[in-house]
C-alpha cells in the first residue's frame, strides 16, 4: 500500500499546487486502503490512530467520490478538504487515481476517500472494480459527492446512470432492511457556465434518477419504498476552474463551509447519515464490507455491523479481562495458601467496575444486543474469576474464625473462676461476628454468591469444638473430685481398718457414702457453668461413683496387703496374748493356762482374716449397692468400664488367700506360744533359795569383819555414799561414758605399742645409739640408712 505525504495549508485553507508532484511534500498523508488487484489494506486500522481517529468514538465523518475517470475529482477533494491526493498532469491526460485512497480531512474528523474514476481507458470493458468501488463507497460513506461535467447531465452513459442503477439496485437491498440508514447524495456539477440555471441542471438530475429508481427491480417487500426514504438529493455547481478560476475558488470555498461548519444551514454531515460505527471499529468494518463485495453477495448491514460488533466486543472484552486477570491473581496465591486478604471484597468490587466500565466505555458504542450480549458473557467470566477468589476466602475466614475461637476459650477458660457457659457463649457471638462482617465485606452486592452455608459449617464446627472440650473439662473436673476423695477418705478408712472391729466395715461404708455424696454435690454444682445435659450429667456422675468406688477398693487393698494385714493380725494375736485384760505385759508362771490362752488369742485372731475378707458391713443396711443406672451408665473411660465388676470388687481376700494368710499366721503364732513357754523355763532355771542361806553361813565371818572394822566400815560408808550421789545426780551415764572413753584409749595406745614393738624389734636401739654418739656425722648416718634401706 502506497502511503505519502503531502502539503496541507494552514487553517484548513484550499492548497494551491494541484499537481502530483506539488502533492509530494510533507503534510498529512494518505493511504491506500483498497489497491487497482481489489486488495484491502491491513493498515487502516493504524493509520487511524496516526491520524487520531481512531479513538473519537461517533466524532467522525466519512464521504467519499464517484465519477468518471479524469473529472478532477481529487482536484475537488484536495481544494474541499485539503487532502493530497494525486492530480492528473493535464499534459498526459490518464488516470490518475488507482484503487481507492483514503486521507483524513485537513482540521476536521472526516476520512475522505477517492476512489478510481468510472469508464477508464485502463479497464476498458471490465466493469468489476468500478461497480464495487462505487457499492464500497456507497455502503461506508455518509455523504457521497457524485462528480460530473454540466455537459455530461442528461446523457445517460456520459452521466454513469448506468452504473448508478445497478449500484442503486444493490444498494436498496443494503438499506432496505434498514430505513434509518439515510445517504446524502451531492452532485457536484463541474464547469458550471450558468446558461442552464442550477434548478434546471438538479430537476433535470433528480427526473433521472428518480426514473432510473423507479425502474429497478426492488424487493417484493419493498415494492413501495420510495428514493427519498433512503436519499437525499443535493446539488452544487461550481465554476471552470482555469476559465473562472476566481469564481471557482470561492465556490470550493464555500461548499468547504458545507464540510466544516456544524452551523451552516447545508451542513451536510447530519447525525441520520452516520453509520454508527464507533472510529476504532472502522478498519474492520469497512474490510468486512469490501469482502462482502468481493464475494458478490447481496449486503446486509446490521449483519455487518453485528459481526463488527462482536468482534470488537470480544477484542475489548479480551483487553479488559487481561487487566483483570493480571490483579486478581496476585490475590490468588495468598488464598491458595489459606490467608484471609483484607478488604478482598473492596478490591473485587474495584476490578469489577474497572473491567465492566472499560468495556463499557469502548464496547457500548456497538451494536446494542450484541454489546449487552457480550457485557454479559464478561460478567460471567469475571464471576467465574472472583468466585473462586470468594469461595476461599470464606473457607480461609472459617478455618481463621475457628482457630481465634479455640485460642479465646482456652484462654477464657485459664481465668480463676471462669464460667465454661459464658466463655463460651462470648468466644462464639465474637468467632460468628467477624466471620459475617468478613463474609459481607467479601460478598459483591449483583452476585448471588452465598456466605451462609458456610457460617452454618462453622456453627457446627464450633459447637463439636465446644463439647469436646467440655468434656475435656468435665473430665478434669472429675478427675480433680476423684483425687480429692481419695485424699479425704484416706485416713478415716485407715483408721476404722486398723481397728477391726465387727462394725469396721459399716464404719468404712459409711465414710465412703459420705465423702461420695459431697463429691457429687460439688459436681453437679461445677456441672452448672459448663452447661451440660442431663445424660452427661448422669454419665460423668456414674463415673465418679465407679471411680471412687476404685478408689476405695484400692485403699482397702493397700490395707489389707500380706505383710500388712500379717503385721495387722500379729499385734491383734499379741495385744491378747502377751498382754491381760489390763493392758500390762504377762509373765508367764509355771502353773499359768499358756494353751488356753494361745488357743483363744489365736481363733480370735483368725477370725479377723475372715472379717477382712469381705466388705460385708454388720448392718445391712450400710451396705452399698450400685444403682441400675449407674452401673448401665454408659462411661467415655472403656478401660474402666471394662474391668469393673462391682459384686467382685466386694470380695477383699480370695479362699485361697485366706489360707494362705492363715497358715502364715499361724507359724507366726506359734512362735510366740514357743517364747512364752520358754520364759516359763528359765524362770524355773534360776538359783534355788537356799543357795542364798549357804552363801550367808559362808561370809558371816567376813562379813562381821567388815561391819566392825572402822576403816572397813568406814570405806563402806564412803562407797555407799558416792554412789547413792552417782545415782541422785544422775551420773551413772556420764561416768559410764568416760570410763569407756578412757578404757577404749588405753586399749588403743596399748595396741599402737605392740604395734610400734612388734614391727621393728631391732633397729631402735642402735639408730638411737649412734646418733647420741656421733650426732655430727650426718654423711655416716645418711650412709647407714641407704645402706639399711639397700
Ligand atoms: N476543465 C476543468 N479541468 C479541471 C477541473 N478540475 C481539475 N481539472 C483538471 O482535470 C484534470 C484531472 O484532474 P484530476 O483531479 O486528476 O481528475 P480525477 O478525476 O481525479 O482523475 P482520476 O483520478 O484519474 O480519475 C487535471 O488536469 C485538472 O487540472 C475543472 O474544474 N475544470
Amino acid at each position: 500500500m502506497d502511503v505519502r505525504a503531502t502539503a496541507a495549508q494552514p487553517n484548513g485553507s484550499i492548497p494551491n499546487g494541484s499537481t502530483k508532484h506539488n502533492a509530494l511534500v510533507a503534510g498529512a498523508d494518505r493511504h491506500q486502503i483498497i489497491d487497482d488487484q481489489k486488495n484491502f489494506t491491513s493498515e487502516l486500522a493504524s493509520q487511524l490512530k496516526h491520524w487520531g481517529l481512531h479513538d473519537t468514538g461517533f466524532d467522525y465523518d466519512v464521504v467519499a467520490v464517484f465519477g468518471s475517470q479524469s473529472t478532477g475529482k481529487s482536484t475537488l477533494l484536495n481544494r474541499v478538504f485539503g487532502t493530497n491526493f494525486d492530480v492528473m498532469d493535464e499534459t498526459r491526460r490518464q488516470q490518475t487515481t488507482k484503487g481507492i485512497w483514503m486521507c483524513r480531512g485537513q482540521d476536521m474528523n472526516v476520512m475522505v476517500m477517492d476512489v478510481e474514476g468510472t469508464d477508464g481507458r485502463e479497464r476498458g470493458e471490465d466493469q468489476d472494480f468500478e461497480r464495487k468501488s462505487a457499492l464500497f463507497s456507497l455502503a461506508s460513506s455518509e455523504v457521497l459527492l457524485i462528480n460530473l461535467w454540466e455537459h455530461q447531465v442528461g446523457l445517460y452513459q456520459g452521466a454513469n446512470m448506468g452504473l448508478l442503477k445497478t449500484v442503486l439496485e444493490v444498494n436498496l437491498s443494503l438499506f432496505g432492511k434498514s430505513s434509518n440508514q439515510r445517504t446524502l447524495l451531492l452532485f457536484v456539477i463541474r464547469d458550471f457556465i450558468g446558461t442552464t440555471p442550477l434548478a434546471n441542471l438538479s430537476a433535470t438530475l433528480t427526473a433521472d434518477i428518480q426514473r432510473i429508481w423507479d425502474s429497478l427491480s426492488k424487493p417484493t417487500d419493498l415494492q413501495e419504498a420510495k428514493l427519498t426514504d433512503y436519499f437525499d438529493l443535493s446539488f452544487v455547481a461550481l465554476p471552470h476552474k482555469i476559465l473562472a478560476a476566481d469564481k471557482f475558488e470561492n465556490e470550493v470555498r464555500e461548499l468547504r463551509k458545507r464540510f466544516v461548519d456544524k452551523t451552516n444551514e447545508n451542513y451536510v454531515f447530519k447525525p441520520s447519515y452516520h453509520k454508527r460505527i464507533p472510529a476504532d471499529g472502522v478498519a474492520f468494518y469497512m474490510e468486512n464490507i469490501w469482502e462482502q463485495v468481493q464475494a458478490n453477495k447481496d449486503l446486509d448491514l446490521p449483519t455487518q455491523q453485528e459481526l463488527l460488533a462482536q468482534f470488537r466486543c470480544d477484542e475489548i472484552a479480551t483487553v479488559a479481562l487481561a487487566e483483570f486477570n493480571e490483579q486478581a491473581k496476585f490475590q490468588k496465591r495468598p488464598i491458595e495458601l489459606g490467608r484471609v486478604v483484607e478488604g478482598l471484597g473492596g478490591m473485587m468490587r474495584q476490578w469489577k467496575s474497572a473491567v465492566l466500565s472499560r468495556y463499557d466505555r469502548d464496547a457500548s458504542r456497538y451494536h446494542k444486543d450484541v454489546y449487552s450480549r457480550k457485557r454479559t458473557d464478561l460478567l460471567a467470566v469475571v464471576d467465574s474469576v472472583l468466585s473462586p477468589l470468594f469461595l476461599g476466602q470464606l473457607k480461609n475466614l472459617h478455618k481463621a474464625c475457628l482457630v481465634t475461637f479455640k485460642k479465646e476459650m482456652l484462654e477464657g477458660l485459664r481465668g480463676e473462676n471462669s464460667n465454661f457457659a459464658d466463655v463460651v457463649t462470648a468466644a462464639k457471638d465474637k468467632c460468628e461476628v467477624s466471620f459475617v462482617t468478613a463474609a459481607k465485606e467479601a460478598r459483591l452486592e449483583d452476585s448471588d454468591w452465598v456466605w451462609e452455608d458456610e457460617l452454618e459449617l462453622l456453627r457446627e464446627e464450633v459447637k463439636s469444638v465446644s463439647d469436646q472440650c467440655r468434656a475435656d473439662e468435665t473430665k478434669k473436673m472429675v478427675n480433680q473430685i476423684e483425687r480429692n476423695f481419695k485424699k479425704q477418705i484416706s485416713d478415716p478408712v485407715e483408721v476404722h481398718l486398723n481397728v477391726a472391729s465387727a462394725r469396721m466395715w459399716d464404719e468404712v461404708l459409711g465414710v465412703y457414702r459420705e465423702t461420695l455424696d459431697k463429691s457429687e454435690a460439688l459436681y453437679l454444682s461445677k456441672a452448672q457453668t459448663f452447661n451440660c445435659t442431663d445424660e452427661e450429667n448422669a454419665s460423668s456422675l456414674a463415673t465418679l461413683r465407679r471411680r471412687a468406688w476404685i478408689a476405695l477398693r484400692a485403699k482397702i487393698d493397700e490395707q489389707t496387703a500380706d505383710p500388712v494385714l500379717l503385721g495387722k493380725l500379729r499385734t491383734h494375736f499379741e495385744e491378747r496374748f502377751r498382754y491381760d485384760e489390763d493392758g500390762i505385759p504377762r509373765v508367764w508362771k509355771p502353773d499359768d493356762d499358756i494353751d488356753g490362752a494361745f488357743k483363744k488369742a489365736k481363733d480370735q485372731t483368725l477370725e479377723l482374716i475372715s472379717l477382712y475378707s469381705r466388705i460385708r458391713p454388720q448392718d445391712p443396711e450400710n451396705a452399698y449397692e450400685f444403682s441400675a443406672d449407674t452401673l448401665t451408665a454408659h462411661s467415655d473411660d472403656h478401660q474402666l468400664e471394662e474391668e469393673f465388676d462391682f459384686e467382685s470388687s466386694l470380695t477383699v481376700l480370695s479362699e485361697t488367700k485366706v489360707l494362705d494368710l492363715s497358715s502364715r499366721f499361724r507359724k507366726d503364732a506359734d512362735a510366740y506360744y514357743v517364747e512364752a513357754k520358754r520364759s516359763t523355763v528359765s524362770s524355773i532355771a534360776q538359783i534355788p533359795t537356799w543357795m542364798y542361806g549357804v552363801l550367808v553361813v559362808l561370809g558371816w565371818n567376813e562379813a562381821m569383819a567388815v561391819l566392825f572394822n572402822p576403816l572397813y566400815f568406814t570405806a563402806l560408808l564412803c562407797a555407799l555414799a558416792t554412789g547413792w550421789m552417782i545415782l541422785k545426780l544422775g551420773l551413772v551415764g556420764p561416768l559410764l561414758q568416760v570410763s569407756r572413753t578412757v578404757a577404749n584409749e588405753v586399749q588403743r595406745q596399748a595396741t599402737d605399742r605392740l604395734h610400734q614393738h612388734f614391727s621393728q624389734p631391732a633397729m631402735t636401739q642402735p639408730i638411737a645409739a649412734r646418733s647420741r654418739n656421733d650426732s655430727d656425722d650426718e654423711g655416716g648416718l645418711r650412709e647407714e640408712l641407704r645402706q639399711r634401706r639397700l
